[in-house]
């Protein structure tokens, strides 16, 4: 019989072997399937621990059930997933009987296969049942220990220690692999802060008012999705750190802003909403469905002083006169190594070789809207990646190639246990261990008057 613990793992199931092996997003894929799926809100928690607890933990999964898949030379993927899913609750989730687990896994194999894909999903979770699993403390290799524990590419572990040493680098993968509460911004012009915490909390909402920014709250408990405020657009979700752009290019009132890679728009509302709505702010994205997020972004948030358009940053010459906007923002399409938290398919989808390709892509789009920028106009650089080549060195050699801007100091813009992340001046890197936000890194370049 099929019961609704069994729709759920099969929900599950199907996410799972679609992520890994298809590559899709996980977060949209979730959402998707809770939004069409019509489960309890208890049955959707489960869905969403079980998709993206396996998935972040999928190579030590791996590394566990190794020994006990030798003999079988070819796994279906669907059944490879099904035991990480498995193996996932039994080792790391307290509230569900192994038994229990077993049986799921063992019915779910027969109606999605045959009798023997059933004895061998039933073989193998009883035999890691009744042995247990392996340490990855006898790795020897400290690198690849901490890549195997925390499930990140051994080349990623390497790369970061050899950036920024072990020690942060491990703090970075744990973190990574713990989930973190979401964060709001309140629309300024329609609610007060103190009044939507107010309301959260008579809701019984856990929050906390965020140090990035005087419109942000953080949401330890409590689903803000289905909660009046968010669907009647009087707040926004978006990421902490994020919130620090608009805060600290701090535009005014009436002027003219351009926002070069803008979808889905989070930093762009932000950037009018500062601007009390008046003025214009020009929001540019690659891709023309993305372009309508913006537009969707800001008719939620009831705001009309965006252009949203579809158009290549790298061409932007073509549709504005030089010395145009009072502030640029170039928060760069880039490898998203600061978001593996929220989004963990992105430890497996992104490659080294990416780095490269996206900080030419960077370097062409910030070369192109320099001369976009007015005098002691800002120019806003930020990407939501850990990684010195995407961010601190891309600044250092953007300012080799454009002698006419200076960094801007903006240590004491930011909150004061931050501030020691500000990297010699040329930007801050906030890591995922410092607050709970997502990693990220920004910088405030001047266009010195001539
Ligand atoms: C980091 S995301 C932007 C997030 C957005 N600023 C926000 O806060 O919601 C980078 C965006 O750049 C877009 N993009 C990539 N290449 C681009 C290009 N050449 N011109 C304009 N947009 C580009 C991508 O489609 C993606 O939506």
């Amino acid at each position: 019989m099929k019961t609704m613990s069994n729709t759920v793992r099969e929900s599950a199931l199907y996410l799972l072997t679609r992520v890994g092996e298809e590559g899709g997003f996980s977060h949209v894929l979730v959402n998707r399937e809770i939004e069409n799926g019509q489960f309890s809100s208890q049955d959707a928690g489960l869905l969403t621990e079980l998709v993206y607890g396996t998935l972040q933990h999928r190579d030590l999964l791996d590394y566990w059930l190794e020994p006990f898949m030798k003999k079988q030379k070819k796994i279906t993927p669907w059944v490879k997933w099904l035991l990480y899913m498995s193996v996932y609750q039994m080792e790391m989730l307290d509230r569900i009987p192994d038994h229990a687990v077993l049986n799921e896994a063992v019915s779910i194999s027969k109606r999605k296969g045959h009798k023997g894909t059933a004895s061998f999903t039933n073989a193998v979770l009883r035999s890691v049942q009744r042995e247990g699993v392996r340490s990855a403390d006898e790795i020897e290799d400290s690198a690849e220990r901490l890549a195997i524990r925390t499930s990140h590419p051994y080349w990623l572990v390497n790369r970061w220690i050899d950036q920024y040493g072990y020690e942060t680098t491990e703090s970075m993968c744990m973190t990574n692999q713990l989930r973190m509460p979401e964060s709001i911004r309140v629309q300024p012009l329609l609610l007060s802060r103190a009044e939507a915490v107010t309301e959260l909390e008579r809701d019984g909402f856990e929050v906390e008012e965020s140090r990035f920014s005087s419109q942000g709250i953080i949401v330890h408990e409590g689903n803000i999705i289905k909660h009046r405020l968010f669907r009647e657009g009087l707040v926004t979700i978006q990421d902490q750190s994020s919130m620090l752009v608009a805060e600290l290019m701090n535009p005014e009132p009436g002027q003219t802003v351009l926002d070069a890679c803008a979808a889905p728009g989070g930093k762009t509302t932000h950037i009018s909403e500062k601007m009390k709505n008046e003025g214009t702010v020009y929001a540019y994205d690659l891709h023309k469905k993305k372009a309508g997020l913006i537009r969707e972004k800001a008719n939620i948030l009831r705001l009309t002083n965006i252009h949203a358009e579809n158009y290549d940053a790298r061409k932007l010459q073509d549709k504005h006169n030089n010395e145009t906007f009072d502030h640029v923002l170039v928060d760069a399409p880039c490898s998203g190594f600061g978001v593996i938290r929220s989004k963990p398919d992105i430890k497996y989808s992104k490659k080294e070789e990416d780095i490269y390709r996206l900080r030419e892509v960077q370097d062409h789009i910030l070369d192109h809207v320099v001369p976009l920028l007015k005098e002691n106009g800002l120019l806003v650089y930020s990407t939501c990646t850990v990684d010195r080549h995407e961010n601190d060195e891309a600044v250092r050699d953007f300012l080799k190639r454009h002698p006419a801007f200076e960094t801007e100091d903006f240590g004491d813009k930011v909150p004061e246990d931050l501030q020691h992340r500000v990297v010699s001046r040329v930007g801050l890197q906030i890591f995922p261990q410092d607050a709970d936000s997502d990693g990220f890194f920004v910088t405030l370049l001047r266009k010195k008057s001539k």
